[in-house]
């Protein structure tokens, strides 16, 4: 098996819902995105042989996805008001809704499944919301 990792990050503002403590408010994390990729076999011919892919395609792909998200408010779909996400938007602040509670744990399952629908071969993501606290999601526990 052969591995092959990358990393981005993107700074963000979210809230969780129904949660009883500090992060029931809205706050910022610098998130950092670790992915990494795994084949049986290296490509066998052209530019990307004996490569799993060419780092800067992988960089690409992964900066691309934290791209959307950076500087932006992630916000859990039906979370707040009609008339507040109207007036976030008449303010001009960048909203990235998501059919889910914002949690650690759904965005690494989320930066997954974009990279697999991206078509990299991608095994395990890792997010890093502090330095000393990550969730991890991994193929085949989808
Ligand atoms: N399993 C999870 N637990 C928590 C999540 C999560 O996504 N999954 N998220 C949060 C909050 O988003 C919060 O921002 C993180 O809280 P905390 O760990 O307390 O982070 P701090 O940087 O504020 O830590 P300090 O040690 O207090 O400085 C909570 N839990
Ligand atoms: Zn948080």
């Amino acid at each position: 098996m052969y591995g092959l990792k990358t990393e981005s990050s993107f700074d963000a503002a979210h809230f969780l819902t129904d949660y009883h403590g500090k992060c029931e408010n809205l706050h910022g994390h610098r998130w950092r995105v670790v992915a990494i990729l795994a084949t049986d076999e290296l490509q066998e011919a052209g530019t990307c042989k004996d490569m799993v892919m060419d780092f800067g395609e992988f960089k690409r792909i992964l900066r691309a996805l934290t791209e959307e998200l950076d500087h932006s408010f992630i916000v859990e779909e039906g979370s707040l008001k009609p008339q507040t996400m109207k007036c976030l938007e008449e303010e001009g602040f960048t909203l990235s809704v998501m059919p889910f509670r914002t949690t650690v744990e759904n965005l690494a399952r989320y930066f997954w499944q974009r990279l697999d629908e991206a078509g990299v071969p991608v095994m395990v993501v890792e997010v890093y919301e502090t330095p000393n606290n990550c969730a991890i999601y991994e193929r085949g526990r989808n």
